[in-house]
């Protein structure tokens, strides 16, 4: 059974919650069922909706369960706004890659009218000669789709969930602990170089863009993660040490965590 859980400490942010599911699977239809909702909602509130997705085990996993979703047809995918919050700086169609990843998603969505104009996938190797070059090529994109009266010096259009996995170092998107990214003060996307999980060049947001988001949920699963989460979800650390605990949504932060992630909280 699945379990609201408080931890000792209460989670960082307006909103915050950390709820608990027995397993990686389990947590994974949660995150998509809630995914279906927070959709809707969105299209409710301000007639579109923007999700930025993320990779990662437990990432892939959701939105393999979007896919299978008896409840998939509920949101209008014409109306859907598709980032990434972290991106291998590879070739377009490498494997490696969260976008190309994320297909198992997108081809299901092409049949329910996903508007491919509104998926911007973050730049290949093939496509730009550094991750600088686009990281500074998604910075100009976000900077398009945001609304008037954005914050000129970060301006990204309303997010209205992002996703993130975490590593059991504690990163996020491509933000690793005591690594330059998570240092990042100003601009929305930053080039990644020397990764310490493999491929070394990736691109990112920054924490700036993460957490202008209005809803951040965090999807873990996995005992190697329980040490990190136990840090991570009291916000209590620094973000430039411990990454996860830098991230938090204006409206709601979201752990979703397995049993075995949950174990130390
Ligand atoms: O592209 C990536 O590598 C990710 O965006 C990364 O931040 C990932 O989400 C975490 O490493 C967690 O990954 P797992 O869920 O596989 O542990």
């Amino acid at each position: 059974m699945s379990a609201d859980r408080t931890p000792v400490s209460p989670p960082r942010g307006p909103g915050a919650r950390v709820v608990v599911h027995p397993d990686a699977a389990t947590l994974a239809a949660a995150a998509a069922a809630r995914l279906v909702v927070a959709l809707q909602d969105a299209q409710a509130e301000r007639g579109e909706a923007t999700l930025v997705l993320t990779g990662g085990s437990v990432g892939i996993e959701t939105l393999k369960a979007l896919a299978g979703s008896p409840a998939l047809a509920a949101v209008d995918w014409s109306r859907v706004n598709l980032w990434w919050g972290d991106e291998r700086f590879v070739e377009a169609s490498s494997g490696d890659r969260n976008a190309v990843q994320a297909e198992v998603l997108l081809s299901v969505l092409d049949r329910l009218g996903l508007d491919r104009g509104r998926v911007h996938p973050m730049g290949s190797s093939d496509a730009f000669a550094t991750p600088e070059e686009a990281a500074a090529d998604y910075a100009r994109q976000l900077a398009a789709e945001a609304a008037e009266g954005a914050d000129p010096a970060l301006p990204v259009p309303v997010i209205d969930v992002l996703l993130l996995g975490m590593g059991p170092d504690s990163h996020i998107a491509s933000l690793f602990p005591d690594h330059a990214g998570a240092r990042v003060r100003e601009g929305s996307v930053t080039a990644i170089h020397g990764s310490p999980k493999p491929p070394p060049l990736r691109v990112s947001l920054t924490f700036g863009a993460i957490n202008t988001a209005r809803q951040v949920w965090f999807l873990v699963a996995g005992q190697d993660k329980a040490p990190a989460v136990a840090v991570a979800v009291t916000g209590e650390a620094p973000r430039e040490r411990v990454p996860a605990a830098g991230a938090s949504g204006t409206r709601a932060t979201l752990w979703m965590l397995d049993a075995a992630a949950a174990s130390l909280i």
